[in-house]
């Protein structure tokens, strides 16, 4: 798989450029679930993207204690944990109270990451989607950022981040927070390269994480246009490559770190190989000039209300 670099983000310890991401569709149960990711760690995976919405915590503290278990891992500190607080939990006071409940999902004392999952707050749980319009408002940003701070500060998680956050939103972030946000985690593909909000993070020291960077194939909020696109291919075929591991390795080469989710054997795998070699300058320009769509919205997980369609359309 060749070596898989680190990078270090304040408090934490290093952060695996590459990891696996959790989200499954359709649903995954528990059991296939952590199956899957212990396979992931003897693999070599040892950066985990979960969040609390995901219902994925649960699975992964389980393949974790497995993981020590079967003496993949020595100790739970060389894995690095990112988890997410839900939409319904953001208010002040339940910041604090959700992070434990992430915590006592994982079975762990502490995460590596904590990232506030949409710059939106729920007024209730929901189980199902669309979410009713007069549930959804407008998050307060600076109460719910000293929420993440306290979660910090008492030791729950080494570093707070946000997700899904435009050039805007991080704004207004950085404008009220004590603790800048190590992270933000968004969508980005070789058809949706955020180019404006790459520039705009590294300007401010905001690490990007990119999610969905094989277009999130398979799923409902994503399609098979990365994995089947001509030029990917084109280029997979002259290098030996495959079209997810030409576009992981676009992505990659864009100087971001990857979460990327695969239950399978042999793609997992296939996913880790994009250390030993590099794209062309010429093969990088073909890539840079494919038409650009954003794949995952808002809308299409809450439904197509007025302030998710603004959070959609922000950059
Ligand atoms: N912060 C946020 O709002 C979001 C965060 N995320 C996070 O990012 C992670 C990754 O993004 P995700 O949306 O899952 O999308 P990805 O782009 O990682 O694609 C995952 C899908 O592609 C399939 N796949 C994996 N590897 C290959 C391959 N080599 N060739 C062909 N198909 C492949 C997987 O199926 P299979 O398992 O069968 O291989 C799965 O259906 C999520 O799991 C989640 O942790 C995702 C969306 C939003
Ligand atoms: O059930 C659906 C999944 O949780 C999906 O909503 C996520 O992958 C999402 O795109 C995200 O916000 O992370």
């Amino acid at each position: 798989m060749g070596c898989m670099p680190e990078i270090t983000l304040g408090q934490t310890s290093g952060m695996p450029v590459l990891g696996m991401g959790t989200a499954a569709y359709p649903p995954a149960d528990v059991e296939t679930a952590k199956n899957a990711i212990v396979e992931a760690i003897r693999a070599g995976y040892r950066h985990f993207d979960t969040a609390f919405a995901y219902r994925s915590e649960q699975p992964l503290g389980e393949a974790i204690a497995e993981a020590l278990r079967l003496g993949l891992v020595k100790s739970r500190d060389e894995l690095f944990i990112t988890t997410k607080l839900w939409c319904s939990f953001c208010d002040r006071d339940q910041v604090v109270p959700a992070m434990k409940l992430s915590l006592q999902n994982l079975q762990l004392e502490y995460v590596d990451m904590y990232l506030i999952h949409w710059p939106i707050r729920l007024t209730q749980h929901v189980n199902k989607t669309p979410v009713p319009k007069d549930q959804i408002v407008p998050m307060d940003i600076k109460s719910v950022w000293e929420g993440m701070e306290d979660c910090q500060k008492l030791g729950f998680t080494k570093a707070i981040g946000v997700s899904n956050f435009s050039c805007k939103k991080l704004d207004e972030l950085l404008s009220v927070a004590n603790i800048p946000p190590a992270v933000n985690q968004v969508e980005m593909n070789p058809l949706w390269n955020q180019k404006q909000l790459r520039e705009f993070c590294k300007e401010k020291g905001i690490h990007v994480t990119a999610y969905s960077p094989l277009g999130a194939n398979g799923t409902k909020w994503g399609d098979n246009r990365i994995v089947e696109c001509d030029v990917l291919d084109e280029i997979a075929k002259a290098r030996g490559k495959t079209t997810a591991q030409v576009s992981l390795r676009w992505v990659y080469e864009h100087g971001v770190s990857i979460v990327t989710k695969s239950f399978n054997k042999q793609r997992m795998r296939e996913n880790l190989g994009i250390f030993d070699w590099s794209l062309t300058e010429e093969e990088s320009n073909k890539i840079n000039e494919l038409p650009q769509r954003k794949g995952v919205t808002l809308a299409s997980i809450l439904g197509p209300h007025e302030l998710v369609l603004e959070i959609d359309a922000e950059v």
